[in-house]
Parts: C-alpha cells; structure tokens; sequence
C-alpha cells in the first residue's frame, strides 16, 4: 500500500476551475508526489479493470526510466498526414497553456506528460489491422508512475472544466485511493495458450526482396527496409502482463513499451532509439547490420567478428550513420559519434551500432527531430522519399506503429523515443508481429527471410509462440 499525502491539490482544481470559466475552456492540472517504490509492472497491471485500453508501459534500454499511464485525461489524435508533428506539439501546447502543474521535483518524465506515436507512413492506406490506431496517437494519462533511477514519483492529472465543482476534488481523491489500494493484488504472472502460428505469405516477401534486389542494382536507389507479418490465435485473450513480463526478463538493454488504443495494444521490445532529449542533450542511435547470437562464447565472438567486418552489413549500416549525422547537424552543434561501429548484443541477435550525441539548438523540440529523422534508413531506405514509396508500393504488410516513433515527451520538452521494431499488435485472441530488414544490393531473399526469423524471436518467445 502507498500512503498519498495531499498537498496542494485541492488549491490547484479551486484555482483551475475559476480559470476554466474566466477562459471558457478546459484548464489542466497536474500534481506530483514522491511516493514508496511499487512494481512498475504491478501499476500497469492495476489498471487491468478500470482502465482497460487506457493504459501504457515504458521502460528505457539503460533501465533508468520507467513510465507507466492508466486512464486517459486528454487524447491528441489525428489521421491528418499533413504536418503531423507540428500539430501534435500545437495540440500539446495548446493543451498546457494555462495549465496548473505543482511539481517540486526537477526530475524528466514527472508531471504532465504525453505517451505515443506516430504511424509508419500516414500515405499507405490503413487496413483493418491498425483501424483502432491513429496515425498520429497521444494520450496524457490520469495518473502516472514514474520510476526515475530508483526514485517512485506519482503525477495525478486532472482537467478541470468550466461545469466542474470542488466536488471534483473528492472524485479525483477516491479514484486514486481505489486505485493504489489495488496496487499489490495485481496479477501478471499466468500465460498465454498458443492454437495456431501464421507466417504471412513468406514466398511472396521473398520475390519482393528479389524484385527490389533487382532494382537496386539498375537505379539509383541504394536501401529499401521490407517487412513482413506473423499472425498468433490464442485459446483466450492475450494477458498483456503476461507479455510484458516475459519481455522485461529476457530482452535487456531494450526499450519495452505496449500501448493501449480502443482495445488493442502494441507492444516490443526495441533496441533502437529514435532520439532522447534530456534538457538540450541529445541521443540517437544508428544500428543496422544483423548476425545471429553464437551456441557458446566462441562462436558467438566469431560472428561478431564477422559483422564487424562484413561489407553488406557495414554498407546496410552507413546509409544510416550517414543520413542520422546529416541530419543532426542541421538542428544540433557538437554532433558526436564514433568512426567505426560496436556490436549490440540482444538475447536473439547481434547489430551493428553506433551511438551519437548532440546538444540541441535553442528552438528545436523533440517533434521536430522526429519530424527529421523519421524514417531513417534502418527502416525506410535510401534516398528516403523513393524508398518509402517503394515499401508504399510494393509491401503488402500495413506497418501501422510497426517501426515508428514511440514513446515520451514531458512538459518541459524532455522526452524519449524509440523506434517500435521487435513488436506486435494485440488483437484479444490474436496477435501480428512484425520483422523488417534492409535490403541493399547484395541482399539475397533467403538471407533476409532468415533475418526476420531472427527478429520475430523476441515477440514470439514473450508470446509462447514457436521460435
Ligand atoms: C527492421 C528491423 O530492424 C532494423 C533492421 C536491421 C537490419 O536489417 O540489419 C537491424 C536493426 C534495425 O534497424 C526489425 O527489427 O524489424
Ligand atoms: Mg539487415
């Protein structure tokens, strides 16, 4: 149980509510307190019943930050391809304006903030796959648990409106103890039974990768990422903690995220930053290249060996650095990355990867660099607009939140996002998870149909399904 001393909260929706009818608008306020350390997984799990479809779990690949949403105070949602990012911040901002925020601690990922993403590519018509998803998805939750470097914050958001009555203070204050009162009951623990695994029409991916293997050698088109699906049945509804406690065990130095939207969740466990904005630090990160892990120390150290030095791979992976350095240095000074790349070793797989830090101009928001970097070539392709427009053209998979931005952004424009690889899309008793690799001019089918095996094992293992 987490004993929750009030302290200006009351204050802050009197005060909100007298703004919200001066302005004749909603009017937010957000409250932070430090409060006992809990399970993030068991925050999660809490809100399994009242706040089913509500909800959202992050955790970083250094483990230093976790963020857990249950309820929603306010959704930003748009199918708008235009401009997307740039109206997400003006929603956000538009959203604070005004805002009451009482938050003693200058610690990122505290008070309000929003969870979520982006679609892959707003121009692919959507199927029925991604139909409870926007292509521009954000929701600031009720209540929200940070875990900052082994420090517990609770952030409770209300949004006040012109209707409301200090009676509003007690709702808030019952919904909350109702809430953390269930904190230690919650269940996480059982799995998920398997009736049926599907690859998606592998043969046909396989003669797309041959078809785009052909173009790259006549054009002037150097990457194309293509992707693929495998569809899971369940005896019952997927446990979604089930999942994410499986991928929380087994798949470290990965970012673990699931997001709820209208009843279905996405969820993985990605290797890959997008970019990280601490104050006007930034973090990014290019990694393409991909072995599989070794039976024993040795071998693993020989194919580690032999990404290190294999020149597709280093090819798949400078077209990232290339065009993640360039576009750094158009809104960040003192971009700084390695000359040569390191190995990322995962449970399941092993990348080439090399980090990069910037500090950030005065006026650049994390959306911005979004707006910038998304899609690099570890997911699009090079040169970046014809490349997408081959994946449009040529991929039957709709990639929905598949390799997208997904994460955080908090109210004093910190935040974090990662790109939503090794991840699935809960669907009740089913499930579709999704593997891409890049496929340059010396790619050949079944070397890349082997790679998206690779990259299915970490969604299908937390799953139950067949590696
Ligand atoms: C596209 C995926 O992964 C990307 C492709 C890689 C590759 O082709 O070597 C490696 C890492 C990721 O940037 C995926 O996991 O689905
Ligand atoms: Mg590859």
């Amino acid at each position: 149980m987490v004993a929750i001393h009030d302290t200006e909260l009351k204050e802050g929706i009197q005060k909100a509510i007298v703004k919200a009818k001066d302005l004749k608008r909603p009017i937010l306020v957000s409250e932070v307190q430090a409060i006992e350390q809990v399970e993030p997984l068991s925050f999660f799990a809490t809100g399994s019943q009242d706040y089913f479809g509500e909800r959202f779990f992050w955790k970083d690949s250094s483990d230093e930050i976790f963020i857990v949403g249950i309820g929603i105070s306010k959704d930003i949602q748009s199918d708008q391809a235009t401009d997307r990012f740039f109206h997400v911040k003006k929603e956000w901002n538009g959203f604070l304006d005004d805002s009451i925020i009482i938050n003693p601690f200058d610690i990122e990922g505290t008070g309000p903030a929003m969870f979520g993403g982006f679609t892959f590519d707003p121009l692919k018509g959507k199927t029925k796959l991604w139909e409870k998803f926007s292509d521009s998805t954000f929701h600031i939750p009720k209540f929200m648990y940070s875990m900052i470097k082994g420090q517990a914050y609770l952030t409770t958001n209300i949004v006040c409106t012109q209707h409301d009555d200090v009676s509003l203070l007690h709702k808030v204050w019952t919904e909350r103890n109702h809430m953390m009162s269930n904190l230690a009951e919650a269940p996480y623990n059982s799995e998920n039974l398997l009736l049926s695994q599907t690859e998606i029409h592998p043969e046909q991916w396989m003669n797309t990768v041959d078809q785009v293997v052909g173009e790259l050698k006549s054009e002037e088109m150097k990457k194309v990422v293509l992707a693929r699906e495998t569809r899971l049945r369940y005896e019952d509804p997927i446990k979604i903690e089930a999942v994410l406690a499986n991928l929380l065990e087994y798949q470290k130095n990965s970012f673990i995220y699931a997001y709820e939207s209208n009843g279905d969740c996405f969820i993985g466990a990605s290797p890959e930053r997008l970019v990280k904005k601490q104050g006007k630090n930034l973090f990014t990160t290019c990694l393409a290249g991909s072995i599989k892990r070794g039976q024993n120390q040795a071998d693993d150290d020989v194919l580690g060996q032999e990404l290190l030095t294999d020149e597709k791979n280093l090819e798949e992976h400078q077209y990232v650095v290339d065009m993640i350095k360039a576009a750094m240095e158009q809104v960040s000074v003192k971009v700084k990355l390695p000359d040569q790349p390191r190995l990322m070793k995962l449970r399941d797989i092993q990348h080439l990867y090399t980090p990069v830090t910037a500090e950030a101009n005065a006026d650049s928001s994390i959306l911005q660099l979004i707006e910038r970097l998304h899609p690099t070539p570890a997911l699009g392709g090079v040169p970046r607009t014809k490349a997408v427009e081959k994946i449009r053209e040529l991929e039957s998979l709709d990639r929905g939140m598949y390799g997208s931005p997904l994460g955080w952004l908090d109210y004093k424009g910190n935040g974090d996002f990662a790109v939503a690889l090794r991840s699935g899309l809960i669907q009740q008793n089913e499930a579709s998870i999704f593997a891409g690799c890049g496929v340059v001019k010396d790619s050949t089918a079944e070397s890349e149909y082997q790679e998206t095996k690779i990259k299915f094992r970490p969604m299908l293992s937390a799953l139950g399904g067949i590696e």
